[in-house]
């Protein structure tokens, strides 16, 4: 659907380039995640996408015409939900969106019609009537979602939309985020928290310093060549088995551990109950996306 091809942009008087020579294919449907550490590149990549910035080199295609040319030939067809909220603070709820829908220049039957549909998707019922500067941090942050979705777009770009928001509504924005290929709208989903990009997102770029660490399927990424354990223990893991290992402390008592052969695991459980250590969970030959962005950066994604 998407196809971005070497693309570079430097800011102005910036010594070094927001974007080196990103490459990336974005398939139709699904989630596609965009994860990297404040400053990688993820706004400027987006801002790209929706028109807001020219790239200073390289091509971007939405289904194989020049980005450019396909926005002119469907203004609607990519929108963008910003990371700052976008709306009229003192403007109601249906307001917002009756404004939003003529700027996108929806029809009077249309505009009805996306507007209930944008409401009842980002469950906003309640508060149709209220300012949007009354509307609690999720609220604010469902009610830029329901904006972006008045034209029913293609492809929908999402800068970091669950930043201070409260617990509940964060679940309910990803489920909803999650939701919307199967309406026909691909989502590319920019963030910093690997735990919601491992939640909705079936494929993911890694990016930093402007460029693509990683990319693919994230069952794949994840999967890992190298057995890997994470093991929650009722004591500490004594300091020989920590070694032969090359364990690594993940919170109280919780460790991740390198396995050779198959037959390692086995003779590392025998080895903790001679010692003494009961297992308390035990996860075998995943990563997460933090140790991967580890092992990429040699640094935390919280960095
Ligand atoms: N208007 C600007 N002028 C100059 N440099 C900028 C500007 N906006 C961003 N940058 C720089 O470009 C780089 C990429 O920033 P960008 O905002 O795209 O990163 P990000 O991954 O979206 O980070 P965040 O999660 O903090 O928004 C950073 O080094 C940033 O300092």
């Amino acid at each position: 659907m998407l196809h971005i091809d070497d693309v570079s942009f430097r800011y102005r008087g910036a010594e070094t380039a927001a974007l080196d020579g990103i490459a990336l294919d974005i398939p139709a449907g699904g989630v596609y995640g965009l994860l990297g550490p404040n400053g990688a590149g993820k706004t400027t990549l987006i801002s790209i996408l929706a028109g807001l910035q020219s790239a200073s080199s390289g091509q971007i295609t939405l289904n194989g015409r020049p980005l450019a040319a396909a926005r002119a030939a469907d203004p609607r067809a990519i929108a963008l939900v910003p990371q700052d909220y976008a709306f009229y603070p003192m403007l109601t709820v249906t307001e917002n969106l009756r404004f939003f829908g003529g700027v996108l220049g929806l029809s009077k039957a249309e505009l009805r019609t996306q507007i209930d549909a944008a409401v009842a998707f980002a469950r906003l019922e309640q508060v149709v009537g209220k300012p949007a500067e009354q509307l609690s941090g999720g609220l604010r942050r469902r009610l830029n979602l329901a904006i972006g979705l008045l034209g029913r777009p293609q492809l929908l770009l999402l800068d970091e939309p669950t930043v201070g928001v409260d617990p509940q509504s964060r679940h309910f924005l990803l489920d909803s985020i999650a939701g919307l290929p199967a309406t026909g709208t691909t989502v590319i989903y920019t963030s910093h928290y690997m735990e919601e990009v491992e939640a909705i997102c079936e494929r993911v770029a890694i990016v930093d310093h402007g460029k693509v660490l990683a990319e693919g399927a994230l069952e794949a990424l994840l999967r890992c060549d190298e057995s890997v354990v994470e093991l929650e223990l009722n004591a500490e893991l004594p300091p020989d088995l920590a070694s032969r290992h090359e364990a690594v402390g993940e919170g109280a008592m919780k460790y991740r551990l390198k396995l050779t052969s198959a037959a390692d695991l086995p003779r590392l459980l025998d080895n903790l109950a001679t010692a003494g250590c009961a297992v308390q969970q035990l996860k075998v030959g995943r990563e997460n996306l933090e140790h991967l962005f580890m092992r990429l950066t040699k640094r935390s994604l919280r960095d």
